[in-house]
């Protein structure tokens, strides 16, 4: 089943005396449950108005949205950010709280196995401000993980990092995923993650369109050292290089 439907979406901003923008434009797609969906596509693209439209930060101007929940109730969708937006006052353990609705020995268990599985358990009484940045970007993924979410959305959260933290993370986010089969779309700009993580890739195009929709059929854990994640990843990165080249053409072109 969907837990996300997106049906001909379409955003445009206004900005102000008769000037407007359209940002996305006619976008259809699906994400069945358990999937892990990555949105790439050039900067500007619209990949990030497009989850916060998901999420209910920004209306869209047309088009449709459903989300359904697993047991039928309200839609939990949990959020990780650019930056880990971690509260400076609170220790490790109580930033995970902070979220969750109750204090249970059942929610407290939860919480403390997800700090376990990014590696940060012994760290659970450290403040943000005694961990390291790529540390501080797992307690926030670990966060959004404990709330066990129907759709976690994620935008770009390791684009701050260094290419090794970068690296680990994303080890660490494929076995955190396989351990709770969440329902991920995940935002990047950079393919060679997307390939690594996602059972799919929706490509958008320059004009907030869907290029391309690739299913990324590779065995998991995927390392990057793996030859066939290698060559996949080559691959896709040549298709969307050929699509930006297109759309400079057609921009010329007009
Ligand atoms: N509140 C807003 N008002 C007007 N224009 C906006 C607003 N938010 C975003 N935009 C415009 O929408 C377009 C898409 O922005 P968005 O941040 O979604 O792109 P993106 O693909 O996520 O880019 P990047 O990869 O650089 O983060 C941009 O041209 C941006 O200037």
């Amino acid at each position: 089943m969907a837990v996300l439907t997106v049906q001909n979406l379409a955003k445009t901003f206004n900005l102000g005396t008769s000037r407007e923008t359209r940002v996305l434009d006619d976008i259809s797609f699906e994400v069945s449950g358990q999937t892990f969906v990555s949105i790439v596509g050039p900067s500007g693209c619209g990949k990030s108005t497009l989850l916060n439209i998901i999420s209910g930060v920004e209306e869209h101007t047309s088009g449709e949205i459903s989300l359904t929940s697993d047991d039928g109730g309200a839609t939990r969708i949990g959020y990780v950010f650019q930056d880990p937006r971690l509260l400076p006052w609170r220790s490790v353990m109580r930033n995970m709280m902070y979220v969750q609705n109750d204090r249970s020995e059942t929610t407290v268990a939860r919480v403390k196995r997800y700090l376990e599985m990014v590696g940060l358990a012994k760290n659970a009484d450290f403040y943000p401000g005694q961990l390291s940045g790529g540390m501080q970007q797992r307690v926030g993924i670990a966060r959004a993980f404990a709330v066990e979410p129907d759709l976690l959305l994620m935008d770009e959260p390791f684009s701050h990092l260094d290419a090794i933290t970068a690296r680990g993370l994303r080890t660490q986010l494929q076995d955190i995923w396989a351990q709770s089969k969440k329902t991920v779309v995940f935002v990047t700009h950079d393919v060679v993650e997307a390939v690594e993580l996602s059972d799919r890739i929706i490509v958008l195009q320059p004009g907030g369109r869907i290029y391309e929709d690739i299913s990324i059929d590779l065995p998991r854990p995927r390392r990057q050292t793996d030859p066939t994640v290698a060559t996949l990843q080559a691959e896709v990165l040549a298709r969307l290089e050929a699509m930006k080249e297109a759309s400079r053409t057609a921009g010329s072109a007009a």
